[in-house]
């Protein structure tokens, strides 16, 4: 699969340690960056430009990363047509797919280690979306929000 990943200076480690598991295993990953450490950059500034990578790839999904990954989750929820999840478990991440059918997972690289890192990912980026009625109605509300409101 395509995993588009991209962090801000606070999970830098987590996002190289990330892209070289997954890319091992792999998958197809496209690094958005940050490309080095640097403690003054901004998150938005590689989240989004993911997170638009993301909607523009309907098969593919994100992973965007920094210090609690509540601002990056904000970023990438400023694209239209992006569903981004703060994920802090496994059980956290599989919801997000089944029933959100989320093409974005956040994660906070100072709440944990890069292997619990690795396993939430690996559950979202393998559970697909239920496709249960219920769900994809409430998904498609969210869509026609956003296809009505925003540009
Ligand atoms: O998690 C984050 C945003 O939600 C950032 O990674 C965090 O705010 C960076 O903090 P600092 O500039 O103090 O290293």
């Amino acid at each position: 699969m395509r995993v588009h990943i991209a962090t801000d200076h606070a999970a830098f480690e987590l996002k190289e340690y990330l892209r070289e598991q997954l890319s091992a295993a792999g998958h197809d990953v496209v690094d958005h960056g940050a490309t080095s450490y640097d403690a003054e950059d901004d998150y938005p500034d590689t989240c989004i430009p993911c997170a638009e990578a993301v909607v523009a790839d309907p098969e593919s999904l994100g992973i965007v990363l920094g210090g609690s990954g509540n601002g990056e989750q904000l970023a990438a929820n400023r694209v239209k047509g992006c569903r981004a999840i703060l994920a802090y478990n496994t059980e956290i991440a599989k919801l997000g797919r089944e029933h959100n059918n989320a093409n974005v997972i956040s994660l906070g690289g100072r709440f944990t280690t890069n292997e619990q890192a690795l396993e939430i990912v690996n559950v979202f980026l393998t559970q697909p979306f239920t496709q249960e009625e219920r769900h994809a109605r409430r998904v498609q509300k969210m869509t026609d929000y956003e296809d009505a409101h925003l540009a």
